[in-house]
């Protein structure tokens, strides 16, 4: 079981470019075992303080060449959305297979105080996804299923 796919998952080779703004920063980078996200460092010159309700499109001082099969989410830290209200006002961010430009990362400060970051914050996490392709095949019925057009709470809403 050890060594099956499912503790080894495949690695996919995915190209990095670091800008001149970026160059001292690590890569994003796994920060436990089995982390699902790379964090991502801030990029900025040299601290940025994001009032609340405030956006602040952060730069993190790379570009990347993902292969078509695959997208990188761009997805909050649980430690800062809860403690300090600073998510991703894009939640989850999509970086496309075929952009080029500078990763960035689209912050919002949901709290009630301004928030600081300094250079080499880490201030998101990247998460790399499969990409399939949609062909639509229009049909003049659905198959049928239990729940049928039941959404948005039909089953109830309780916590109980
Ligand atoms: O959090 C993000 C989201 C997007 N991007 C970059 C990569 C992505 O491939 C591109 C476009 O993103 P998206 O499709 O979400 O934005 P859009 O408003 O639809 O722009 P476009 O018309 O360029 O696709 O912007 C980032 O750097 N960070
Ligand atoms: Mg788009």
């Amino acid at each position: 079981m050890k060594d099956s796919l499912f503790h080894n998952p495949p690695e996919i080779v995915v190209e990095i470019q670091r800008l001149s703004h970026g160059k001292d920063l690590p890569y994003p980078t796994y920060m436990t075992e089995f982390a699902v996200g790379l964090d991502v460092f801030a990029a900025v010159e040299n601290e940025e303080t994001i009032l609340p309700q405030d956006i602040f499109l952060c730069p993190t001082g790379f570009k990347v060449a993902i292969p078509p099969s695959f997208e990188i989410q761009i997805r909050p830290r649980s430690g800062l959305a809860i403690k300090k209200g600073l998510t991703i006002v894009n939640a989850p961010g999509t970086i496309d297979p075929d952009y080029r430009g500078e990763v960035k990362i689209g912050l919002i400060n949901l709290g009630k105080d301004p928030v600081t970051i300094k250079r080499g914050d880490r201030v998101a996490q990247m998460v790399l996804m499969p990409r399939f392709l949609i062909r639509w095949k229009e049909v003049d019925e659905l198959s049928k299923t239990q729940r049928d057009a039941g959404g948005f709470g039909h089953t109830g809403v309780s916590f109980k």
